[in-house]
């Protein structure tokens, strides 16, 4: 099976992280962190960079990994590797994507994440509430 490479955006502001709702393709609806496939060449942070001002118009500090997320889907092998970042300039705006939210610890499980964010959504929790 083919594995494909990306790199995710965990957004954070005050205690809220920023979602994203895919606006087309097989996932169509489905919640996700924005971000993309790696290109040739580039590191996770380069490749994370150039995918939020794209996407969002935004310019982003990337920070630690969360984690390196390995998923099976159907017709391919998913490799994500997950960032916490903060915006440095710019404003959100959806590009690409059908809908955004900003969500706490306790609206964290209130859209319906795509299959391979599920622990990664486990993970994320246990930091928020640390800092809680
Ligand atoms: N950005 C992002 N992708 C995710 C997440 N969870 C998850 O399973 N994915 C999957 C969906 C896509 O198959 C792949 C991301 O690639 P992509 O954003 O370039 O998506 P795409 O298939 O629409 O590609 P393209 O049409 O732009 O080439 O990773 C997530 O939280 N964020």
């Amino acid at each position: 099976m083919k594995t494909i490479e990306v790199v995710a955006a965990v957004i954070r502001h005050e205690d809220k992280i920023f979602a994203t709702q895919r606006g087309y393709g097989d996932f169509e609806g489905g919640w996700e962190f924005p971000g993309g496939k790696m290109e040739a060449g580039e590191t996770p942070q380069e490749a994370l960079v150039r995918e939020i001002m794209e996407e969002l118009d935004t310019e982003i500090e990337v920070g630690d990994l969360i984690d390196t997320v390995e998923y099976d889907y159907p017709k391919f092998h998913l490799k994500m590797h997950c960032f916490f970042c903060t915006i440095k300039s710019g404003h959100l705006v959806l590009k690409e994507h059908e809908a955004a939210k900003w969500l706490t610890l306790e609206t964290l499980d209130s859209v319906a994440w795509l299959p391979a964010d599920q622990g990664l959504i486990e993970k994320i929790r246990t930091v928020l509430t640390k800092k809680a």
